[in-house]
Formats: structure tokens, sequence, C-alpha cells
């Protein structure tokens, strides 16, 4: 069974010539958004598409070019669609996110006090998959990227890893394809410089090639088509391309 991946950006946070890393996941009757950043109206709008074409959206962790979309998009499902947006969140993000990030412009006294008066909120547990829709499964996987912050990446149908915003984390990666079935990797890279809170395109080149093989970067800077050529056996995903997984 397959799944289409189509990015609704695929830049780092500073990035200008790309939107921000947002994604769609859909299959065939459910679509799914991959976090929803601050660019993520206007590369929907670019696409076509609006909000209300949406079945859910999830977050992976609390940064501006992951959620900071959401309060449009809660609004304009209120608003202009007359339903809530299903929300799919981290146990461990759910009060956080309301809390601060989406408090101070949500809420309306007697309207929308609480992240459930905006969204149709469903936790999720990480390492207990959660069935989305009739083909897609997914599994929050915390994973390391701000110290002091929760942070996850996906599992998703038991073989497609998302990171998200992680740090290089070889065991894990060995883990998924040699113990868990993984084919597909869908991985942020920060192209230069010490990674701190992101992964390296170095780091990602140390990887044995059938694990690069499998990997296709995402999450990076404008500056990306002087890397055309250097990234060993990975690929980069194409913003707004829509990829079969
Ligand atoms: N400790 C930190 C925290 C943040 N940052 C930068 O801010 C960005 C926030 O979104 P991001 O996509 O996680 O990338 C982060 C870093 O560029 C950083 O470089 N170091
Ligand atoms: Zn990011
Ligand atoms: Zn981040």
């Amino acid at each position: 069974m397959s799944l289409q991946l189509q990015m609704l950006g695929t830049g780092s946070a500073f990035a200008k010539k790309y939107f921000n890393n947002n994604a769609l996941l859909g299959d065939g009757s459910f679509t799914l958004l991959i976090d929803c950043g601050i660019t993520a109206p206007l590369a929907l709008h670019q696409l076509g598409k609006t909000f209300n074409d949406l079945d859910a959206v999830l977050i992976t962790h609390i940064h501006g070019d992951h959620v900071g979309g959401l309060e449009e998009l809660a609004f304009q499902m209120k608003y202009a669609y007359h339903r809530k947006m299903k929300l799919y969140i981290a146990e461990a993000l759910r009060d956080v996110l309301w809390e601060h990030t989406l408090k101070g412009g949500l809420s309306q006294p007697g309207q929308i006090t609480c992240l459930e008066d905006a969204f149709d909120v469903h936790t999720l547990q990480p390492g207990v998959p959660c069935r989305l829709s009739e083909q897609i499964e997914l599994e929050l996987i915390p994973n390391r990227h701000i110290p002091g912050k929760d942070s996850f990446s996906l599992y998703i149908n038991g073989r497609i890893f998302y990171s998200a915003d992680m740090t290089f984390d070889p065991g894990l990666l060995d883990k998924l394809v040699g113990e868990r079935g993984c084919d597909t990797i869908l991985h942020e890279v920060q192209l230069e410089g010490p990674g701190e809170v992101h992964t390296t395109l170095s780091e990602l080149l140390s990887l044995p090639e059938p694990v690069q093989r499998m990997i296709r970067l995402m999450h990076y800077a404008d500056n990306k088509d002087e890397f055309v050529g250097k990234t060993g056996e990975m690929t980069f995903l194409e913003q707004g391309h829509v990829n079969t997984l």
C-alpha cells in the first residue's frame, strides 16, 4: 500500500527560498498535515489547496516553523469552514501548545477558552502506534532536538521514518532499519556548520551506503543547490513534488 507525500515546504527555520518544512501525507482518501509552520497557509494556497482539504494536523514540536500557522488554521476552520480540525499531538506537548503558543491569539471569553474549543484534540503516547486512517498508522518516537524540550519523530506504517527536527541519532536509524523494517527515511539536514540542534550532512554521510540510499533530505537552507551531487547516496526532497512512498 503506497502513500503520497507532498512537502508544503522543505526549508530550514531561517530559509527564505523555501517554505517551512511541513508535509502533506495522504492515502487517497485522507490527508494529514505534518506540522503547520508560519508559512503553511501561503504554501498550501500556492498548491491550490485550503485547510478545508485536510483531515488532520499533527505537531512534532513547538517551534514557529512547525506550529506558527496553527492560529490561522484554527480561525479559518471555525469562521470559514465551521468545523474543528483533528489535531494529533503528544500528551507532553498539549498544554504547552495551548498555554505558551496559541492561547494569546485564539482565546475569546465564552467562545474559545481551551485547546479543545479550537481543535478536535487526539493525544498520542510515544511508542504506541495510532491508526489515523484506513491506511495510515503512526507512532511517535521521542527524539533529541532542544535540551529540555519535548520533540518527536514519526514512524509511519512500520516502514517510513520522518525525523522532524533532531540531532543525529545513528543508533535509532540502525535499530529502525535492522530490527523494525524501515525502508524509507525522510531526514532533516543542516548542510553546513556544527549541528548543535540539528543533524549535519557530514553526520549523515557517515551512515552505511545502504542506509543512505533510503534517505531523502529535507529542512535545508537556501544554498541547497550548492550541495547537489555532494550528498553521497542521499537525495533531496523537493518542495511541492508529490512523492509516492
Ligand atoms: N538552541 C538553539 C535553538 C534554536 N536554534 C535555531 O532556531 C531555530 C528554531 O527552529 P528549528 O527549525 O528547530 O531550527 C532552529 C535553529 O536554527 C538554534 O540554532 N539553537
Ligand atoms: Zn524546524
Ligand atoms: Zn525545531
